[in-house]
């Protein structure tokens, strides 16, 4: 569960200062896929960040399961985005020196798993998104498509609670756009995974349990459950 209480999040101070999120309550199932839309500049990508602990928050609380993010120093964030939750950006940010196979091992390796066992998860990873066949190839030898299928594969090889995804198929045709949505679906589907995405595609919305929708930092409608 994902609970959220009364969050407010400015850039800039004093007179500069301009509200991002404004007074933000909300909860999230365990197991849930929610999209979150709004018009752009929003507060979206924001809301994302914030409850990801990758930005701090000014005023508020926010909760993933019983831990309480708002009291976690960055180094236990750190390691709570690490064990607990897995990223999808619309910009993929895959390491070009490496490997598909190496950058989906990343996240285990950086938990200090052997370097044998995250290579095996890692393989398996890219077994689940369909490009065994490309675990040796560089991202430059990928397409955008398969590069944001290894992607996933990097954000669910620790097998995560929660995926985070900003516009992953932003940057996708929409052949690679469909296969994204297909996978995201199927982790909240097949593996119980909540997952949370920031998204301008309707079909990507449609999938999802709820739609959250936001205008000028607030949120505007929570949405009707899904079964
Ligand atoms: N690092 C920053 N410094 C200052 N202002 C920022 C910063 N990041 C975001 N903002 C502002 O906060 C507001 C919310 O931005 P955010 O990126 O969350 O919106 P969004 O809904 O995700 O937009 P988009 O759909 O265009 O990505 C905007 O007015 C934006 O200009």
């Amino acid at each position: 569960m994902i609970r959220v209480e009364h969050l407010t999040k400015t850039y800039g101070q004093g007179n500069a200062a301009a509200y991002a999120l404004r007074d933000i309550s909300l909860e999230i199932a365990e197991g849930e896929s929610v999209a979150v839309t709004g018009p752009s500049g929003c507060g979206k990508t924001t809301l994302l960040h914030v409850l990801a602990g990758i930005e701090t928050l000014d005023e508020g609380k926010v909760w993933i399961g019983n831990v309480a993010l708002h009291e976690l120093k960055e180094q236990e964030l750190a390691q709570l985005r690490l064990e607990r939750m897995g990223f999808v950006f619309q910009a993929y940010h895959l390491v070009p020196v490496l490997t598909a196979w190496e950058n989906v091992s990343l996240p285990l390796t950086a938990r200090g798993f052997k370097a044998s066992d995250a290579k095996k998860q890692a393989m398996e990873a890219l077994h689940r998104v369909g490009l065994s066949d490309k675990a040796r190839r560089y991202p430059s030898e990928l397409s955008g498509g398969q590069n944001q299928r290894v992607a996933i594969a990097r954000a669910i090889v620790g097998r995560p609670a929660i995926i985070w995804a900003d516009e992953p198929t932003g940057a996708l045709d929409s052949e690679s756009a469909e296969q994204v949505i297909g996978l995201l679906d199927m982790l909240h589907k097949h593996d119980g995974t909540t997952v949370v995405t920031v998204t301008h595609d309707s079909s990507i919305a449609q999938k999802a349990n709820r739609i959250i929708r936001m205008h000028n930092g607030r949120v505007l409608d929570h949405g009707l459950v899904v079964q």
